[in-house]
C-alpha cells in the first residue's frame, strides 16, 4: 500500500489530539471528504439494498475511492443521501463513515441547483446551459462550511484531509483558516474548464482562492491543471511558477504554495481482472449473448443518464448504420446501460425522455419478433454485472461530449483478460489521455464515430489483440492504488519554492 497513509492495522485516536479540546470524539490522522459517502440510504428491499438499508452510491468517484478506504485506517466524510435523516458516524464494508447531513432545501439549491445546474454544466464545456443564482451561492458556501466543521471537529492534530470534486471547492480555504495545522488536498474528479468559459462565473475568485486553501490541487488531466493556473492568475492575480501557485495574504505576504498538478484517476484492476475470470461471470457473459439471440456482434454503452456522456450521438450514429445496412438487427445488437443520476434536474430529466424517445424509434422502426435493436436498461448494477456485461460485449462504445475521467473505459480494458474486444473512446474523456491504442475520435463528428464503430465490428483479432495489450499494460501498472498513492505522496513532499 502507499506509504503516505496507514493501513488497518495502525490505531485511529480514541480521544482528542487537538489542543483545548477535550471531547471523546474518535479522531482520524486521515480523512477523505466528498459530497457522497460510498453508500446511499435507501428503503428495505429497494433495487441496490444490501440488507442493512444501504446501498452503493453511483458514480466512478465511489468506484475510485472505496479500495483505498477499505484498506487504510481512517474516516471518510460526506452527505448519506437522504434528505432530512440525521445519521450517526457508522462503519460499513470496513470504512469508518462520518455523515454529513443535508435537508431538502440544502439538496435542491447546493446539490441540484449549483453544483449539478450551474458548475456541472459550466465545467463541462457549457453542453447545457448553467444558471446563476445568488441563493444556490448561498447554499453552496453554507453546506462548504458544514462539510469543513466535519472535518475540523474529528482530524486529528497535523491530519492529511482529502477533499473531493466540484461540490466542495470552497473546503479547503475554510479548513486552512480554522485549522492551519493540517495538510490539505484537493482533486476535482471533472474537467476544470478555460478560463474563457470559468469567466462567466459570478462567484468566480471565490472558487480560486476556495481551491487555492489546499497545498495541493490534483486534477484528471494536465490540460485541466493548466486551466486552473491560468485562471488563478487571471482572476485573483496569482503569481504562478511551473506548477505552484504563490499564495498570499491581503498584505501580500507569502502564505503557502499550492502546486497544481495532473493525477488520472484509475480503477482497481486486481478486483476487476478476478471477477472477469470467475466461471460463474463468465457463465453470466455467455447467458447475456444467449438471451440477446446470440448475434455476431453486441456493442455497449454504460452510463450515468447524463447530457455529459454523449448517448444521443452514440444512437444516432447507430441508427444510420442500421439505416444504411451496414449493421443488421440479428448481427449486432446494442446494449445501452443508463444509470438513473440526478432526476430532479430539468436537465436530466429532458434527456431521459430524448433517449429514451430515440430508443423507442429506433426499437419501432428495425426490431423483429426475434431480435432487438437496442436493449435499453435504466438500471444500475453490482460490479458483478457490470464485469458480465464486458466479457459479453465485442464493442464498447465511450462517446462522452466531455467526461472527466470515464473509469467504464478503463473496466472494460481490464475485463478483456484474453485481449480481445475493441473500445471505441471519444477524444474528450480524460481516459483519452493514458488509452492512446483505443480508437479514439470525436463523437461530434457522427460520420468519424460510425467509421470508428464499423472499424471495431471488423476488426481482426489481431489487431485488437495488439491494441488491448498496449491499453491493459497501461492500466496495470497505472491502477488505483498507484493514483491515491502518487497524489498523497506529492502532498507530504517538502515543496521548494520555484523562482525561475
Ligand atoms: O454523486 P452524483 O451526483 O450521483 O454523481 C456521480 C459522480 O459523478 C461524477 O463522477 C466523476 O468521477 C469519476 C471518477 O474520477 C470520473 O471518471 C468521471 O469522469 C467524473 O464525472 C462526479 O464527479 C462525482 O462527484 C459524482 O459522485
Ligand atoms: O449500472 C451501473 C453503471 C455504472 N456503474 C459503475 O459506475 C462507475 C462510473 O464511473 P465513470 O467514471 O465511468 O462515470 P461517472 O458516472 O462517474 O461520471 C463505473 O465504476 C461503473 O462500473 C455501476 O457500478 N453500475
Amino acid at each position: 500500500m502507499h506509504g503516505a497513509v496507514s493501513d488497518k492495522s495502525d490505531t485511529k485516536t480514541e480521544s482528542s489530539a487537538v489542543p483545548g479540546d477535550s471531547s471523546d470524539t474518535t479522531r482520524y490522522d486521515f480523512m477523505v471528504v466528498s459530497n457522497r459517502l460510498p453508500v446511499d440510504r435507501c428503503a428495505p428491499g429497494e433495487p441496490g439494498d444490501d440488507g442493512s438499508g444501504w446501498r452503493r452510491s453511483p458514480g466512478g468517484l465511489v468506484t475510485a475511492l472505496a479500495p483505498m478506504m477499505t484498506r487504510t485506517d481512517g474516516a471518510w466524510v460526506g452527505w448519506h443521501g437522504a434528505a432530512d435523516e440525521t445519521v450517526e458516524p457508522f462503519s460499513h464494508g470496513g470504512m469508518d463513515l462520518v455523515p454529513v447531513q443535508l435537508s431538502s432545501d440544502d439538496v435542491e439549491l447546493y446539490y441540484e441547483g449549483f453544483s449539478n445546474a450551474t458548475l456541472w454544466p459550466l465545467y463541462h464545456d457549457v453542453i447545457a446551459p448553467p444558471e446563476f443564482h445568488r441563493t444556490w451561492w448561498d447554499a453552496y458556501r453554507t453546506v462548504n462550511r458544514r462539510f469543513a466543521d466535519a472535518v475540523v471537529r474529528t482530524a486529528d492534530e497535523g491530519a492529511t484531509v482529502w477533499v473531493q470534486d466540484y461540490q466542495l471547492q470552497l473546503v479547503p480555504r475554510m479548513l486552512r483558516q480554522a485549522r492551519p495545522d493540517l495538510k490539505i488536498g484537493f482533486f476535482n474528479h471533472i474537467p476544470f474548464p478555460p478560463p474563457e468559459i470559468f469567466a462567466q462565473l459570478p462567484w468566480r475568485q471565490a472558487i480560486i482562492d476556495g481551491l487555492l486553501g489546499a497545498d495541493l490541487v490534483g486534477f484528471q488531466r494536465s490540460s485541466d491543471a493548466g486551466n486552473f493556473m491560468r485562471s488563478a492568475r487571471r482572476f485573483l492575480g496569482a503569481s504562478v511558477k511551473q506548477q505552484q501557485v504563490h499564495v498570499k495574504d491581503t498584505e501580500g505576504d507569502l502564505t503557502h504554495i499550492a502546486r497544481a498538478q495532473a493525477f488520472p484517476i484509475s480503477i482497481d484492476v486486481q478486483h476487476i481482472t478476478e471477477l472477469a475470470r470467475k466461471p460463474e461471470i463468465i457463465e453470466r457473459a455467455r447467458q447475456i449473448r444467449q438471451d440477446l439471440g446470440n448475434p455476431k456482434t453486441i456493442l455497449l454503452g454504460v452510463d450515468r443518464l447524463d447530457y455529459t456522456k454523449g448517448i444521443g450521438h452514440r444512437l444516432k450514429a447507430y441508427e444510420e448504420l442500421l439505416n444504411e445496412g451496414h449493421l443488421k438487427v440479428g448481427d449486432a445488437t446494442l446494449i445501452q446501460v443508463a444509470s438513473p443520476s440526478r432526476e430532479r434536474v430539468e436537465q436530466y430529466r429532458l434527456l431521459r425522455e430524448e433517449v429514451e424517445g430515440t430508443v423507442g424509434h429506433i426499437n419501432g422502426t428495425y426490431d423483429t419478433i426475434e431480435n432487438t435493436a437496442v436493449r435499453y436498461l435504466h438500471h444500475s448494477y453490482p460490479v458483478e454485472e457490470m464485469v458480465a456485461l464486458y466479457l459479453a460485449a465485442d464493442v464498447m462504445l465511450v462517446t462522452a461530449l466531455r467526461d472527466g475521467m470515464n473509469l467504464v473505459a478503463k473496466e472494460y480494458v481490464t475485463a478483456r483478460t484474453n485481449n480481445d474486444g475493441a473500445l471505441v473512446l471519444s477524444e474528450f474523456a480524460g481516459a483519452a489521455d493514458q488509452l492512446k491504442q483505443a480508437l479514439l475520435m470525436n463523437p461530434h463528428d457522427i460520420d468519424g464515430l460510425k467509421d470508428a464503430v464499423m472499424r471495431a465490428v471488423k476488426m481482426s483479432p489481431k489487431e485488437s489483440a495488439r491494441r488491448m495489450r498496449a491499453m491493459r499494460k497501461q492500466i496495470l501498472d497505472h491502477d488505483v492504488d498507484h493514483w491515491s498513492a502518487d497524489f498523497l505522496n506529492a502532498l507530504n513532499e517538502k515543496v521548494i519554492r520555484d523562482d525561475s
